[in-house]
């Protein structure tokens, strides 16, 4: 299981807490998943009202680690006290970092992250950032103290799944021993079982459960593709290859 920080998590699923149905329907689908952390965002509701109140309550009977994050920052300076904000509220170092850099595609800020990055690790967190499958900024944010990296699948929100696998494979290639987790534009349990195959960590995902016409049954199925996936990576699967091979013996056939 994966090792974040120092802590091993029971899950390779992580699952994100925006966008359900019901409050209800969110706790039944962290149930059927499984999922061993639970992000959240620091809403301004989390300071003291009844709302906030309420959805922390939640969230922390669901017994799962939990993994704050800075969604919607568009700026370095937004980030961090964004982060700041969260240690207090969530008493925990982890930070999940998103810098956005474009408004359309919600891709990360590369520039913005690795700065935001720094600082914070400065500060004491431990920070897991939302990143592309870039090399080169994958080896800054190591460089400046990341553990863990978080490169997305595709753009937030879209479903699309791995949108390119020779990155995303090149960068589990490159890093070994880093945790990688596949984060964002996981839309089906295919994709999710993609991502394992191809040997990375865990996956987080959130609009392709709590948008599901049956969140609580598609929890399940992403818990089963995990598990599908990560057996499949340890198994050592076979190369695929361009010549046909016949799997059935052809030796004492009989000869017409
Ligand atoms: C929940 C969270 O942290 C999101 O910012 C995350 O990136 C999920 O993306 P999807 O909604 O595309 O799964």
């Amino acid at each position: 299981m994966p090792d974040f920080y120092g802590t091993e998590v029971a899950s390779r699923l992580m699952l994100g807490t925006a966008q359900y149905p019901s409050p209800s329907v969110l706790a039944e689908a962290f149930r059927a998943s499984a999922a061993g952390i639970a992000t959240v965002s620091v809403r301004r509701e989390a300071g003291g009202e009844q709302a906030g109140q309420d959805f922390w309550r939640l969230i922390q009977d669901l017994g799962v680690a939990v993994l704050p994050n800075t969604a919607g920052c568009h700026s370095v300076r937004e980030a961090v006290t964004t982060a700041q904000m969260a240690r207090e509220l969530f008493d925990t170092n982890w930070i999940k970092l998103e810098v956005i850099g474009h408004s359309d595609t919600l891709q990360p800020d590369p520039f913005g992250l690795v700065d935001a990055a720094a600082q914070l690790i400065e500060d004491g967190f431990d920070v897991f950032p939302y990143c592309t499958e870039d090399l080169v900024l994958c080896e800054r944010l190591i460089e400046v103290g990341c553990k863990v990296l978080m490169p997305w699948g595709a753009p937030i929100g879209t479903g699309m799944g791995l949108n390119n696998i020779y990155g995303l494979r090149s960068l589990r290639a490159h890093f070994p021993d880093v945790p990688l987790v596949v984060d964002a534009g996981l839309g089906l349990p295919s994709h999710v079982a993609q991502a394992m195959e191809l040997g990375y960590d865990a996956v987080l995902l959130n609009t392709a459960v709590a948008k599901a016409g049956d969140p609580v049954a598609m929890a399940k199925a992403f818990a089963l593709a995990v598990e599908a996936g990560a057996l499949a990576a340890q198994a050592d699967p076979m190369d695929a290859r361009d010549m046909a091979v016949p799997s059935t013996p052809v030796l004492g056939k009989a000869i017409l």
